[in-house]
């Protein structure tokens, strides 16, 4: 087996814990929600559109090209192919892309319009380079757009003034976060979604 095909297995054996994982937690219901991990400088592997991602096995990836063109014949790649691929064409230390699509990342982000602001959170901490709860973390959240070719292009410029930024949501949509490996990215998950919940509920509480 070449080294290529090695880190492919790897990567597809991480990803479909992840899947497994995410659905678990309700956070990618109805074979919504897309994952990708970077495997050279010219590809990544990414889940196939419309898998289910509690049931997501290495058949459920495929290769693909850092333009967003599938490099695997018989299968379809994520409708979303094009915001991992501008995503690691931007940001050269990301290496894994995870898109979920929880209850409270999908109500936030259609109580807000622009941006959610998070600070004085521990767990922020959690995001790499972060040392302390009194740190502002900026969320945009883009409008929805069928359009992925728009919509990448939207998110690449807000990226390229704010390289920075640890994730971002789309209205009535979801998430996408990132991370220099696919447990980095997994921990961004996991701290925006425990950020989010909290969220909902101190403004629940704050004007009941
Ligand atoms: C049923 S969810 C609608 C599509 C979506 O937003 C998503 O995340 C999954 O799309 P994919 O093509 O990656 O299966
Ligand atoms: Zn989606």
């Amino acid at each position: 087996m070449d080294e290529k095909n090695a880190l492919c297995q790897q990567a597809a054996a991480q990803l479909v814990r992840v899947g497994h994982f995410f659905f678990e937690r309700g956070w990618v219901p109805a074979t919504s929600g897309n994952f990708s991990a970077r495997i050279d400088s010219n590809c990544m592997i990414i889940t196939v559109s419309g898998w289910h991602k509690g049931q997501l096995s290495p058949e459920g990836m495929l290769l693909a090209d850092l333009e967003g063109s599938s490099l695997t014949t018989g299968k379809r790649p994520s409708a979303e192919t094009l915001l991992h691929a501008a995503l690691y064409r931007r940001v050269p230390e990301a290496n894994a892309v995870f898109h979920t699509h929880s209850v409270y990342s999908t109500v936030l982000s259609r109580m807000l319009s622009g941006e959610l602001i998070l600070s004085d959170y521990e767990v922020l901490k959690a995001f790499s380079g972060i040392e302390t709860h009194e740190t502002t973390v900026r969320v945009p959240i883009f409008p929805n757009d069928q359009n992925m070719g728009r919509l990448a292009a939207a998110v690449d410029a807000y990226l390229a003034q704010n390289p920075d930024s640890p994730g971002y949501l789309i209205a009535g949509h979801g998430l996408y976060t990132w991370g220099r490996s696919v447990e980095e990215a997994c921990r961004h998950v996991e701290a925006f979604e425990f950020l989010f919940e909290c969220e909902v509920l101190r403004r629940r509480l704050a004007s009941p």
